[in-house]
């Protein structure tokens, strides 16, 4: 298809460019503003019409029209002339009518009878043609539109050419038929008054004759000389009544006259109308084209056609580039069809209107011609009527001539006998007189209505000068078209030319790529042989080397095996000292914490703080000494009293200080015990300072053992694998401390734990993987506790906080665990005891203190207890004891931080505190004991 497209229009570029040269070679000539054609110009009409009239059969109009053009020359014009003119224009307008057979129309005929058997394709085939092939088609159909108006131009110029030609030889036939026609008339007038001045000769002759001979009366006319005279007088009748008849065909001519110069002003004045319209169409039109060019880039559209068309040229060169051309003209934007489009219908009707409006000229014309014609007629056939009058009368003055000797026979015989007679003969002269008067106005009028002719002629004339200037006008206009045209062309042909130019340059490249390409794989032929020939010599290899491979790894597995036994033989050694120094860390450890003791009593003073100093009995009555670090001397009722503990940390010891001796508790803890810390003390005497801390600022004993506890989880080449468990809850409340949302990103599991003991309940089990989750749990629990502000602590806590850790420890060595119930670390925040009025608790407040009083009192009994070695410890007694059975029993550690006021108003609840701290530093827990599993086999 595309192969067929391109072909046609590779056909209508030659055609186009044919009848474009022939055009240019047959340009009209300007000849004294007249546009005529050269005589190649003539003949490549002519060709065309020739050709056209061949085929109607209409050659002898061609004939008679040469036949007319030749007898042009001629000064008389017969009627059978007229006729053949008139049989002329009927054949010219036959020949208009009928249908171009140029090679262009040809093949608009053969282009619209392939559309119409495509038309009859199916609708499936033509809608998937359509499809593929839409932005040719486009294209295709645009060059044939353009072709087609270009056709009907050429069309219309010809058939206007043609209009032309016959108005001028109307116009030259008329011309010639009025100066004859003048000729004719001047004759007859010339005729006319030699007759009337051989008549007033000769009715001299016989008056002198008459005057010569006076004596001879009418008596001596003869009656052959009346009746000459009689027949004279009848002859000078009848030249009057022709005269007078005469004079009235003067006027209606003058009318007639006056009526065509009426016509003709009227029709000139159409004409000149029409022009007018005609020019402002066509500035109109102009001035559209280039708006048209100017706006949508009609010359860029034709561009790309072309451009279009030079790709589909090289589509048939190389099969390659079909693809790329495809691409191209699927990218074509279809704006530019759409204005091709627009403007061939724009300039379709406009074509259609100036055939209109040719042909309303040419029906003008052809009326004009036709009214011109009759006049003609009529002017001949009243030239022949005065012919043969003048004819006639020159007869009849011939036979007037001839009769002159009996005339003036008679004449003297009149003048010598009839007085009578030369009455008549005065009478006679007298009419003569008066008709030569007649005569004379009559030449005077026709004078008058010869310049008027002569004037309208002249107005005819400048009118048909005007004419003339339009037409060249409008041929100059056309002329530029042309040119217009030209230039239009030449631009195409550039583009095309640049197209080309550009497909042949990329062509050349592709080729050069190709060929380079080509060049390549030849080179790179014999190196992939090698590669082949390389990778064949490898597969064997590979073949091979797979067995070779086989050998190697059984027998590096071989060796491998009794290097690895060799080395666990080895590190069995290790191993076995690695346990016993481990076991050896413990035992030291052990009887460090038991030499220590399993139960530690640490005291605390706290500062005198500035809010302290305001108040009464600011002053202090609790001091340490320096040299003892287990002495604390209170001085009360103005008696000292000294208190032997474990640890007194004097008020400015620092909470680094207070976990260096709680920091064996944790590796004790990892080890597998259970262990306790808890600080006991009145209330605002900084329990919960040495607990919790400053949060981020002076962490407290929470942060640091978890630090601590986590801390063993970095240790390099550990053998352990720890888990921590923690139960953040309170003894009191039911209420837990942390609600831990599902969502939180370090906790891996929540797990429910079913009742314990009455209404306490672990309601979670969380599971810490990091230090700051454990950070993040330890911030919950603190911001869920419940203080309220007492006339001791601002702060005060509400309850007992638990934190509970439960520690697993797997030996990597041999899969031990430290216990099936894991190491638990409690951390307590014991609720601060106080005197109930002092605290001036009330209501639900007073309830609350005398249940952490109560459950105070209880721990106190547990440790009565265990100090008494009874054998039923009162855990039960309480949810606090309950708890820490687990940390508080036989075989456990605890640390007790007793947290002391130093100020003279709390000595008494210093007091208090200071002898339980006694009471528990005499309680004997017993020896340690560590739960471990027994070890399952290694795998
Ligand atoms: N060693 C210390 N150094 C500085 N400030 C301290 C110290 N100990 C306690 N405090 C301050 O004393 C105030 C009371 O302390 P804290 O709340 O810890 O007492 P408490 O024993 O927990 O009271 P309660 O039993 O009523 O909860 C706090 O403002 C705390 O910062």
């Amino acid at each position: 298809m595309y192969a067929f497209y391109s072909l046609l229009v590779y056909i209508f570029y030659t055609l186009f460019k044919k009848e474009e040269t022939s055009q240019e070679e047959a340009g009209p000539v300007l000849q004294g503003g007249v546009p005529t054609q050269t005589p190649q110009a003539a003949g490549s009409v002519s060709m065309e019409t020739r050709s056209r009239r061949r085929k109607d059969g209409a050659a002898p109009c061609l004939q008679k029209e040469r036949g007319a053009s030749l007898t042009d020359s001629d000064s008389s014009i017969s009627e059978s002339d007229s006729l053949s003119l008139s049989e002329e224009e009927e054949c010219c307008d036959e020949g208009f009518e009928g249908s171009a057979t140029s090679p262009l129309d040809a093949f608009l005929c053969f282009r619209r009878e392939s559309e119409e058997r495509r038309d009859s394709q199916t609708q499936h085939e033509r809608s998937s043609i359509t499809a593929g092939e839409s932005p040719l088609l486009t294209v295709m159909s645009h060059l044939l539109n353009f072709l087609e108006q270009y056709s009907h131009m050429q069309r219309l110029q010809e058939r206007a050419e043609q209009h032309r030609l016959q108005l001028r030889r109307h116009r030259a036939r008329h011309r010639r038929r009025l100066r004859a026609l003048r000729a004719a008339y001047r004759q007859r007038l010339r005729d006319q008054g030699s007759v009337i001045g051989s008549l007033e000769g000769a009715i001299a002759e016989q008056q002198r004759e008459c005057v010569s001979a006076p004596c001879s009366g009418p008596a001596m006319l003869s009656p052959r000389a009346q009746d000459g005279l009689h027949q004279l007088v009848q002859s000078l009748r009848r030249l009057q009544g022709e005269r007078s008849s005469l004079q009235g065909e003067l006027q209606s001519l003058q009318r007639q006259l006056e009526q065509r110069e009426k016509d003709r002003q009227h029709i000139a004045k159409d004409f000149q109308q029409e022009i007018e319209d005609l020019k402002q169409r066509i500035e109109e039109r102009e001035e559209e084209l280039t708006r048209l060019r100017t706006e949508t880039g009609v010359t860029d559209s034709e561009k790309r056609a072309l451009y279009l068309s030079a790709e589909n040229e090289s589509l048939k060169q190389s099969l390659s580039m079909t693809q790329g051309l495809l691409q191209q003209l699927s990218l074509l934007p279809a704006q530019s069809s759409t204005a091709l489009i627009k403007e061939n219908e724009s300039l379709r009707s406009r074509v259609q209107q100036l055939e209109s409006s040719l042909q309303l000229r040419a029906e003008q014309l052809a009326h004009l011609e036709r009214e011109a014609e009759q006049t003609e007629w009529r002017r001949k056939e009243e030239l022949h009527r005065r012919e043969d009058r003048v004819r006639e009368l020159q007869l009849e003055l011939d036979k007037e001539r001839s009769r002159g000797p009996k005339i003036k026979y008679v004449t003297q015989t009149v003048e010598v006998d009839s007085p009578g007679t030369l009455r008549l003969l005065a009478e006679t002269r007298e009419r003569n007189e008066h008709l030569t008067e007649k005569l004379s106005s009559q030449n005077e009028k026709y004078r008058e209505l010869e310049g008027q002719l002569r004037d309208s002629e002249e107005i005819s004339a400048s009118l048909q000068k005007k004419i003339v200037a339009y037409e060249s006008e409008i041929g100059r206009l056309g002329q530029q078209l042309l040119t217009e045209i030209g230039h239009l062309e030449a631009r195409k042909e550039e583009a095309v030319r640049e197209a080309a130019e550009c497909s042949e340059q990329h062509l050349q490249h592709l080729r050069e790529q190709f060929t380079g390409l080509q060049s390549r794989l030849s080179a790179l032929q014999p190196a992939l042989r090698t590669v082949k020939a390389n990778y064949s010599s490898l597969r064997s290899q590979v073949r091979s080397f797979s067995d070779f491979y086989g050998a190697a790894i059984s027998e590096a597995k071989k060796q491998l095996c009794s290097a690895i036994t060799e080395v666990s033989e080895a590190n069995k050694d290790i191993l076995e000292k690695y346990r016993k120094e481990v076991a050896l860390r413990r035992k030291y450890h052990e009887q460090l914490v038991e030499l220590k003791g399993n139960i530690r009593v640490l005291c605390r003073v706290k500062p005198v703080l500035v809010e302290d100093q305001q108040e009464e009995g600011q002053t202090t009555v609790v001091t340490t000494d320096p040299n003892n670090e287990s002495a604390v001397i209170v001085r009360s009722k103005g008696r000292e009293r000294t208190f032997e503990l474990d640890k007194v940390f004097q008020p400015q010891a620092t909470q680094d200080e207070v976990f260096q001796e709680i920091e064996p508790l944790v590796t004790s803890c990892i080890d597998g015990y259970n262990v306790c810390i808890f600080a006991y003390g009145q209330t605002g005497s900084g329990k919960t300072y040495t607990m919790e801390g400053i949060p981020l600022q002076i962490p407290g004993a929470h942060s640091r053992v978890v630090k601590g506890l986590f801390s063993f989880l970095t240790v390099p080449g550990s053998w352990f694998v720890y888990g921590f468990f923690v139960f953040p809850t309170t003894s009191y409340s039911p209420v837990l401390l942390v609600k831990i949302p599902n969502d939180t990103h370090s906790m891996n599991t929540i797990l429910l734990q079913s009742d314990l003991i009455d209404r306490i309940k672990l309601h979670s089990l969380c599971v810490c993987q990091c230090c700051s989750s454990f950070v993040q749990i330890l911030a919950l629990g603190r911001k869920n506790r419940i203080t309220y502000s007492t006339k001791m602590n601002q702060h005060s806590s509400r309850s007992h906080a638990l934190l509970t850790v439960t520690v697993t420890g797997t030996d990597l060595a041999n899969g031990a665990k430290t216990t099936e119930c894991p190491g638990k670390l409690n951390l307590v925040d014991l609720a601060g005891s106080e005197r109930v009025w002092k605290s001036g608790a009330e209501g639900e407040r007073l309830k609350e203190a005398q249940n952490i009083n109560r459950s105070l009192l209880a721990l106190g009994d547990v440790i009565q207890a265990l100090r008494g070695k009874q054998t039923h410890i009162p855990f039960r007694n309480s949810r606090l004891t309950y708890l820490l059975q687990d940390s508080l029993g036989k075989g456990n550690k605890t640390v007790m931080v007793v947290q002391i006021s130093p100020l003279e108003r709390n000595v008494e609840e210093t007091m208090c505190s200071l002898k339980f701290a006694q009471r528990v530093c005499k309680v004997e827990l017993g020896p340690a004991s560590r739960k471990i599993e027994p070890a399952g086999h290694c795998e």
